[in-house]
Formats: C-alpha cells, sequence, structure tokens
C-alpha cells in the first residue's frame, strides 16, 4: 500500500515540482524551511490546489490526467495549527458533529475509541472557550478521525502550543500512529516531532524534494548534508537490560546496544533514540579506560563539509564483524554484545584535523563513542 504523488503547481513567484512515493501506512513526515512548499504540497494532496500530476491513495485514484476528485469527495481529514471547533458547541456536540459526517455503515472509528485515543473523556460536556489549547487540538484531532479519513493530514498541528503542551500531546499522536492504520501526513518544522513521530521523512527545498525515505537513513542522509547544529539521527531500539544500581538501561537496535537512562520502561519495550552529530566521536582503537559508556565498532560511509571549514560531517554504520563486537563496547566490555543483525547510520561531527589525522576516509573501521543517547518516545 503507497501514497503516489506527482505535482506541478506554479503560485505567484513560487514553483512546486515534486514526486513522492510514500508508505501506505504510519507517519510522514514533510519537513523543510519555511517556504519550501510543505502547506502546498499538503494542499495539493487534499484537493485545495489544482495541480498538474496524478495522486493515488492505497490504490484509489484522486487525481489524473482525466479526473480531479473535488476536495469534498476526498476521504480525507486536515487538522491545521489552530483547532477551529464550533465555540457554541460542547466538545461532545463538536465530536458528533464529525461523527456524522459519515454514514454508519462507513465508520471506521467510534465515538468511544476517539475519546479514548485523545483522552477526552473528562472534558465532554466543557465548551472550546473552557478548553487549554492543547486540549482543544486533541478534540480537533478527534473530531477528525470520527469522519473515518482514509488519509490524515496535519499542518504543524502542535505549533501553535507552548513547550508543555507540546509535551503533553505528543504521546497521543505516538498512539495513534501506532494505532491507526490509515497513513498520516504531518508537516512540521520541529526537528524533535520528526524524531519523535515520523517513519518516514520528506525533506523539501525550494518546492522540490531534497530527500525522501525511511526516517532513520533519511535522517543520516540529510544530517551529513546540511548539518545544522541539532543534526542527528533517530532510529527504534528494544530495551533488553537494565542496570538499576546506575538507573541504565541497554536498548539493543540493528548493529549494536547503547546504555540509555533508565525511563522506566519494561523489558521488551520498543522506544525511540535520538544520538546528535556533536555527541559522537570517531577513534581508531578502542578506548579502555575512558569514561565513556557506549563505544561501538562503526565503519565510515562517507564525508562531507561541515558548517565551517574547521568541521567535516561523517556518516558511520555501526555493526561489526563478531569479533569486533566482542572486544567493544559498553560497560560490559569483554562480553559478547546482543548486536540485532544490520546496520544503523549515525552521523559524527568532528574537526577536519582530526579527520585527516586519524586518515578517515569511507571504508575505516573505527569505533564511534557516543557521549549520550535519549530516549525520545
Ligand atoms: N496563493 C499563493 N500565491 C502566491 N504565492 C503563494 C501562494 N501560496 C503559497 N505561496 C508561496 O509558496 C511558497 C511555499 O509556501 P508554503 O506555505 O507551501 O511553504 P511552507 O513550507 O509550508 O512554509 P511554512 O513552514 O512557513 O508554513 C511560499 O513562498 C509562499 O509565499
Amino acid at each position: 500500500m503507497t501514497i503516489e504523488a506527482m505535482f506541478r503547481r506554479t503560485l505567484g513567484a513560487f514553483d512546486l515540482d515534486v514526486s513522492l512515493a510514500l508508505p501506505g501506512t504510519g507517519v510522514t513526515a514533510l519537513f523543510g524551511h519555511s517556504g519550501s512548499g510543505k502547506t502546498t504540497t499538503l494542499r495539493c494532496v487534499a484537493g485545495l490546489e489544482r495541480a498538474a500530476g496524478r495522486l493515488c491513495v492505497n490504490g484509489a485514484v484522486w487525481q489524473d490526467g482525466r479526473r480531479f476528485v473535488p476536495v469534498h469527495r476526498r476521504p480525507l481529514a486536515y487538522v491545521f495549527q489552530e483547532a477551529s471547533l464550533f465555540p457554541h458547541l460542547s466538545v461532545r456536540a463538536n465530536l458528533a458533529y464529525g461523527e456524522r459526517r459519515v454514514p454508519g455503515c462507513d465508520r471506521r472509528i467510534w465515538f468511544e475509541q476517539a475519546v479514548t485515543w485523545l483522552g477526552l473523556g473528562h472534558l465532554l460536556d466543557r465548551a472550546p472557550g473552557k478548553l487549554s489549547g492543547g486540549e482543544r487540538q486533541r478534540v480537533a484531532i478527534a473530531r477528525a478521525l470520527l469522519t473515518s479519513p482514509r488519509l490524515l493530514l496535519m499542518d504543524e498541528p502542535l505549533s501553535a502550543l507552548d513547550h508543555q503542551s507540546r509535551r503533553d500531546i505528543l504521546p497521543y499522536l505516538e498512539h495513534l500512529r501506532d494505532t491507526l492504520s490509515i497513513p498520516i501526513l504531518y508537516v512540521t518544522h520541529a526537528p524533535d516531532e520528526v524524531a519523535r513521530l515520523a517513519s518516514h521523512l520528506v525533506v523539501l527545498d525550494n518546492g522540490r524534494v531534497a530527500a525522501s525515505g525511511p526516517l532513520t537513513a533519511t535522517m543520516a542522509a540529510v544530517g551529513l548534508k546540511t548539518p545544522e547544529s541539532d543534526s542527528g539521527v533517530a532510529f527504534e531500539a528494544t530495551v533488553v537490560e537494565r542496570e538499576a544500581r546506575w538507573a541504565l538501561m541497554r536498548a539493543a537496535f540493528p548493529g549494536g546496544s547503547m546504555w540509555v537512562r533508565d525511563d522506566g520502561r519494561p523489558l521488551g519495550a520498543r522506544i525511540r533514540l535520538r544520538v546528535l552529530a556533536r555527541d559522537v566521536s570517531l577513534a581508531l582503537e578502542r578506548a579502555v579506560d575512558g569514561s565513556i559508556l557506549n563505544v561501538l565498532p562503526a565503519r565510515v560511509l562517507d564525508c562531507a563539509p561541515g558548517d565551517h571549514p574547521s568541521v567535516v560531517m561523517a556518516r558511520i554504520a555501526l555493526g561489526g564483524s563478531p569479533e569486533r563486537l566482542r572486544g567493544g563496547g559498553n560497560a560490559d566490555r569483554g562480553t559478547t554484545l546482543p548486536a540485532m543483525d544490520g546496520e544503523t547510520p549515525l552521523v559524527s561531527r568532528l574537526t577536519a584535523r582530526s579527520m585527516e589525522t586519524l586518515a578517515l576516509g569511507p571504508g575505516t573501521p573505527v569505533w564511534a563513542q557516543i557521549k549520550s543517547a535519549a530516549v525520545i518516545g
């Protein structure tokens, strides 16, 4: 199941020309600088912009050279920055309005489900004016879901919220991502939302697709080419061990495992980790008496100039031969680490001087020293 989208649209001086093949489930983040064309792309998907091109959503053709399904006939829901609830109706009546827009036989999401998913049970009799910004947005999302859409479009749904409200609402969105079978296209320019929510990442630049692909690999590719102070890579891992004495837990992922702060998640839980490029240093020999817990075998994939002449970005792949894994890494040095098959790419920010001194280049085996890895979801 996929979403195929090809759009060409000129708006004043702006020229959008995108061609995308996106997964038919999960969250696809549309990311990019202001004015790069994120909202315009979403509006083309909705049919609000009449672009030239083609759009096929999980087998249903919404637009091609001959037909153009109008916006009100597309089974999608759109959530905007600001929740536009009916102020004179209670939360319950706002939700019922969404539900009534779909005949009973076409309903796939039910009132109680949406209320539970978004934690609205205690708010049903309130008026929208008596809700916080985050609560209003949760109602708007629930109302959108109650139209039983086959595609959910979200345009910077958290950007109008304060820091705490954003933190509070993210777990609801993670839950929706893991529960819903419908695809979500999610516009944002917040890297932390991309890292936490997305399974697929599209980067737009001046109306063109600069990158599109699975989250981890695409973050690594983008971090290499367009380094910014918070460039990093997010990836999924499984909690495999904990050390209560040090309040640490070990998370395994393709190609390695690492110790992170214990946040109480049970063994076997799937978590997301984020490692920033500035927290990864590289060494040719494994340090045996350093303070860094996570020292993992890796190899250099490629390098690119950083954002200053003194800086180089190196993309590396965590993972190595069983011999290297046995010898290396983590607090339990000398024992076999339960690395999962495969590799995980990371980006390392290092000085051009170190790059030359260590003679690093594509293929060089290295030890990646990871100073800090954050559990982000
Ligand atoms: N109706 C219009 N007429 C002329 N130009 C337009 C129109 N709509 C959008 N644009 C221009 O198209 C470009 C892309 O706009 P768009 O809103 O898609 O960007 P964006 O990536 O979503 O930006 P932001 O993150 O700031 O919301 C901008 O330069 C914008 O000024």
